[in-house]
């Protein structure tokens, strides 16, 4: 029987904007593209949306309150290293991952052949397995933000599970 006390579920939502640049980061991998991310850190709108998640399953607020962008700590970050400390947070408090499920949401570029790539270096930085992580994109048929070409959303939610303490 499954104990409700050992599950959580967590949802994340992040947004950037394009700014003049040659590639995105997302999901852990470098795309090549006519913008770059407006960000503090890399921009990995994906990474960040997932952190969230995890960060919401586990109680835990969010990513900027553990990486605030005030804090030049993390100009520039790569987001598998805050997405490894977020794990570590989670491993912290006795949690891990049952499975991550993501979507982006870009009207360019085109993302299917990056699933694949995102989904492995998702998995490789949480030290998870690729089978735990699930990706998806989606236009917004040319509507809001993202349809116009001004930036790229994504939301990921996850489910935790913590195992009963010994003692
Ligand atoms: N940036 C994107 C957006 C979508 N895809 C793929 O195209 C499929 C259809 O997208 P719709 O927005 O028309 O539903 C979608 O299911 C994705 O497989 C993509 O590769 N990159
Ligand atoms: C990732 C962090 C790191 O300072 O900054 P940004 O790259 O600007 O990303 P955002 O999702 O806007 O805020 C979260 C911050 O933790």
């Amino acid at each position: 029987m499954i104990d409700p006390f050992s599950l959580r579920i967590g949802h994340g939502f992040d947004v950037h904007a394009f700014e003049p640049g040659d590639h995105l980061w997302i999901g852990g991998c470098r795309i090549p593209f006519e913008r770059g991310f407006r960000a503090h850190s890399d921009g990995d709108v994906l990474l960040h949306a997932i952190c969230d998640a995890l960060l919401g399953g586990a109680g835990l607020g969010d990513i900027g309150r553990h990486f605030p962008d005030t804090d030049p700590t993390w100009s520039g970050a790569d987001s598998r290293d805050l997405l490894r400390r977020v794990v570590v947070l989670l491993e912290q408090g006795g949690w891990r991952l049952v499975n991550v499920d993501a979507t982006v949401i870009a009207q360019a570029p085109k993302l299917a052949p990056w699933i694949t790539p995102m989904r492995e270096s998702i998995a490789a930085a949480g030290g998870w397995s690729t089978e735990q992580v699930n990706v998806k994109a989606t236009t917004s048929e040319k509507l809001g933000f993202t349809g116009r070409g001004e930036g790229i959303a994504a939301e990921a939610v996850a489910m935790l599970a913590r195992t009963p303490r010994a003692d």
